[in-house]
């Protein structure tokens, strides 16, 4: 159905980042008109009673596993979308770590196409840096730069891009179309391969291989150097450390195009729930201590690190549930990533809503180069928002999740601010909570 043919909404009462109450006209996939509140006539339009929520533009998250295609028995582009919408996401950027990797422009366009026809979320696909993420020879970036999918962000996650040679030549290559690499920071040598939680007091205890913080900040001291040394681009995923905000902090003072993400799961979790061997929290980068949670969350505030990115990574039973150091590295994250920054961040004062929308959407936006997302909700923006319940608290329950995975380090933890409703391009996603049918919209 084209998007001009779809019914008006009016948004009524939201107050928009928490700082002003209004009415949104949403007509034709763009903010019509923004009037007082209970200033614009419902005329045909579908009402969405918003008193009390916070009107943010649509989450975008720099950092999604949507496991299709290849292990559909975790996640689909359409299961993970659902999620997406869920979780207040209007854009969601799709790892290439797939089966196979998404490494070649047809590749790219698969990815794409499937998300265009889950239709909940607009599905851009993060191309691989190196060919089958090997870390050797380049993948096709100008190709996929210049396919349908116009892929901006190229990543190896899951692997860190370990070669300095490989690194470079990627960082000169992307510059030309304005793209970045998205650095998965983990010396191969100093984390080992048989590394499965943080390197410290507690490692030792449990028996565990652990992998040190420094095994991240040397590939962040080596990549914004070599930022600096070709003029491009960097971005560092999942930033988990206290000595990485310093090398970070010291590199944007410096001026050099670095950004970082943090996960919302570092910034609440520590290592020390690891103590009963629950693989659930089995993650890649570690659950870090305290000390690093701190450094994580004033850098968030301050500005040093420069958005939440979920790395939602859904994973089958039966590659979680094993022993911890058999099992697979990830946890699910997109339907509990506003409220975690909400518990996190605003629940203790050091960031207003307008700081979440930075972090979780116009800043994202900003760094994939997706100009549809992201943008104030203003005459004339695209009409992609969330809103929120910023008071509302929940226990999360893994099994009420709409992801088909279920390793869910959240489940029991109650959290404050509830995802109410998603729109993309005019068109609700989530309403009151629930998933829109998308033959309804
Ligand atoms: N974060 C994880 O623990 N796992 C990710 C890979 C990654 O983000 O490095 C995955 O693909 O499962
Ligand atoms: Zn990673
Ligand atoms: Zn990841």
């Amino acid at each position: 159905m084209p998007e001009t043919a779809t019914r008006p909404v009016l948004v009524r009462g939201a107050s928009l980042l928490g700082e002003r109450t209004a009415d949104l006209l949403l007509r034709d996939g763009v903010v019509a008109e923004v009037g007082e509140r209970r200033s614009l006539a419902p005329g045909d339009a579908q009402v969405i009673d918003a008193d009390g929520l916070v009107a943010l533009p649509g989450l975008v998250d720099l950092h999604t596993h949507l496991r299709e295609p290849g292990r559909e028995d975790a996640e689909t582009v359409l299961t993970g979308s659902r999620a997406a919408a869920a979780g207040g996401f209007t854009a969601v950027l799709a790892m290439a770590n797939t089966s196979p990797v998404t490494d070649t422009a047809e590749a790219a366009e698969r990815v794409l196409d499937l998300g265009r026809a889950a239709g909940l979320v607009d599905v851009q696909p993060v191309g691989a840096v190196t060919h089958g993420l090997a870390g050797e020879e380049l993948a096709e970036l100008g190709l996929m730069a210049r396919s349908r999918a116009r892929v901006r962000v190229f990543s190896d996650d899951g692997r860190c891009v370990a070669n300095a040679r490989v690194m470079r030549r990627a960082l000169e290559y992307v510059k030309a179309f304005g793209g970045v690499v998205s650095q998965h920071a983990q010396d191969p040598d100093l984390a080992g391969p048989a590394s499965c939680c943080h390197e410290g007091e507690l490692s030792g205890r449990l028996g565990l291989p652990g992998w040190p913080g420094v095994a991240e900040e040397v590939i962040v001291a080596r990549d914004v150097m070599l930022a600096r040394h070709t003029g491009s681009r960097v971005h560092v995923a999942h930033v988990s450390t206290a000595g990485t905000v310093e090398v970070l902090r010291w590199a944007k003072a410096q001026g050099i195009a670095v950004t970082a993400e943090v996960t919302p799961h570092h910034l609440l979790l520590t290592t020390d729930l690891l103590s009963g061997y629950d693989p659930t929290f089995k993650v890649n980068p570690p659950l870090r201590p305290d000390e690093d949670v701190e450094a994580l969350r004033a850098a968030l505030a301050d500005g040093t690190i420069d958005a939440v990115a979920t790395d939602h990574a859904p994973h089958a039973r039966h590659d979680k549930e094993h022993a911890f150091v058999d099992a697979a590295f990830g946890m699910v994250g997109l339907e509990t990533a506003l409220p975690v920054v909400a518990t996190t961040m605003v629940e203790t004062g050091r960031m207003t809503w307008a700081d979440v929308a930075r972090v979780l959407s116009t800043t994202p936006a900003a760094i994939a180069g997706l100009p549809g997302h992201g943008a104030e909700l203003v005459a004339g923006a695209p009409a992609n928002l969330t809103l929120v319940d910023p008071t509302a608290t929940r226990v999360v329950d893994r099994d009420a999740s709409v992801s088909r995975s279920r390793n869910n380090p959240w489940h029991g933890r109650r959290l404050t601010g509830e995802v109410r409703a998603t729109v993309l391009r005019g068109r609700p996603t989530l309403l009151d909570g629930e998933l829109v049918d998308p033959a309804a919209r």
